[in-house]
């Protein structure tokens, strides 16, 4: 963590427990303040953080806090069940109580078990989460979604539980390897879609800057994506409804995720499936041409995939039977049918699925182990 620069920006998510979403540099004095009353903090981190844990704990023990570090495995291999139980049975030698914080370090998958994990113990203590990726910045470490992944799928266990802080220290992405910024784009892009089309000029005007970790252009994209969020996860935490929208495109892309053992980026994954849901409402009438190429056109300019294995259509189909947006085993899809216009399109015809799949997928035939980005 760094000095602060300028005046850092601020989110509220009105929830029914509403907290902000911070983003600026030097945020350290704010991750300690948001500890508040409590005695003892957990920091659950992922490997690449460990000098930034170090740094924090020994800023959190000055401040009064008695603070330890859990290391948890890195990526996807952090979203499960016994890494989960590993984080309780230090929580429990450390004697970690009600009152005290358990804080998220790192990206999407650091974020998702810390959460799952204060969200589980003793049924819910404080989470102040501190994602340091740009995926993890813009859509993860916001809205309460927690989970680990299980033999059944990907997120599929899981507790919805708010944040009490969100400090997004955008210095912490100086380290993230390339791909991993790229990764993000595709759920910053993914707001532009549904509810805030300025998101695709500023990326389409220029490319480089948006992918500019030091950059203005990355602040801005980052605010715009945090306040689509947080608009939409103040309204519906639960996903009773409109929180679906920020699912566009992970129909598909968390069945390849799934084909691919989670080797493939999320991001990665997440845009194949806006390009395949977008080319679905193409054929369905309920998108204009212009709007259905621009998702390939956006993704491609960042270095995102548009297509997948031409041959794995079928098991791909296998794999969406298990999304839980499906109602009573009628696949549904988040669709736009314009720019910021997010719609359902529920139990489409499998001969029109397949003819979306075939025209994104054509002459594509990466799958089954390769690392996507
Ligand atoms: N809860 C939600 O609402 C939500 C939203 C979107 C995605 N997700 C989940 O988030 C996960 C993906 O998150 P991700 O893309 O951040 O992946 P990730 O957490 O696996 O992080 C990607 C890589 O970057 C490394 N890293 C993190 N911060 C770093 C830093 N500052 N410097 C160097 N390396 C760093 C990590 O150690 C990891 O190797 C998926 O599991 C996805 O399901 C959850
Ligand atoms: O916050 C949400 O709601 C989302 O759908 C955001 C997604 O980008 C994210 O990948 C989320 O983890 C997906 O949730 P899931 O419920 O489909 O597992
Ligand atoms: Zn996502």
């Amino acid at each position: 963590m760094t000095e602060r620069a300028d005046e850092p920006v601020q989110v509220r998510v009105e929830s029914a427990h509403p907290y902000t979403v911070t983003i600026g540099r030097g945020l350290l004095p704010e991750i300690i303040k948001a500890c508040g009353a409590s005695h003892r903090v957990a920091i659950i981190y992922q490997p690449p953080l460990a000098e930034t844990a170090e740094g924090l704990r020994e800023a959190l023990e000055e401040s009064g806090y008695e603070a330890h570090r859990l290391e948890i495995p890195d990526a996807e291999n952090g979203k499960d069940l016994t890494v989960a139980g590993y984080c309780w049975d230090v929580l429990g030698q450390i004697g970690l109580g009600r009152r005290d914080t358990v804080i998220g370090l790192g990206g999407g998958a650091a974020t998702d078990l810390a959460g799952f994990v204060a969200a589980t113990w003793m049924r819910g203590v404080n989470v102040v989460q501190v994602p340091t990726t740009l995926l993890g910045m813009v859509d993860a470490a916001v809205g309460g979604k927690t989970g680990i992944n299980t033999d059944a799928g990907k997120n599929l266990v899981g507790v919805f539980h708010e944040p009490t802080a969100v400090l997004v220290d955008t210095a912490t992405l100086a380290t993230v390897p390339p791909n991993e910024i790229v990764s993000g784009m595709a759920e910053v892009i993914k707001c532009g879609f549904i509810a805030d089309p300025e998101i695709l000029d500023i990326i389409e005007r220029d490319p480089k800057a948006a992918l500019d970790p030091e950059g203005e252009t990355m602040v801005e994209l980052i605010r715009r994506s945090v306040q689509v969020k947080a608009d939409v996860v103040g309204k519906d935490l639960k996903e009773s409804d409109l929180r679906e929208i920020l699912n566009y495109g992970h129909t598909l892309g968390h069945a390849i995720e799934r084909r691919e053992s989670y080797r493939w980026r999320h991001g990665a994954a997440v845009a194949v499936g806006m390009c395949f849901v977008a080319e679905l409402s193409r054929l369905a009438g309920r998108l204009d041409d212009a709007t259905a190429d621009r998702h390939a056109a956006v993704l491609k300019l960042v270095g995102l995939p548009t297509g997948y294995d031409e041959g794995a259509f079928s098991r791909l189909l296998e794999l969406m039977q298990g999304d839980k947006k499906n109602h009573s085993g009628m696949l549904r899809f988040v669709v736009i049918d314009g720019l910021a216009k997010p719609s359902r399109l529920e139990g489409p015809d499998p001969t029109l699925m397949a003819a979306a799949y075939s025209a994104i997928s054509e002459g594509h035939t990466t799958s089954g182990g390769g690392i996507f980005l």
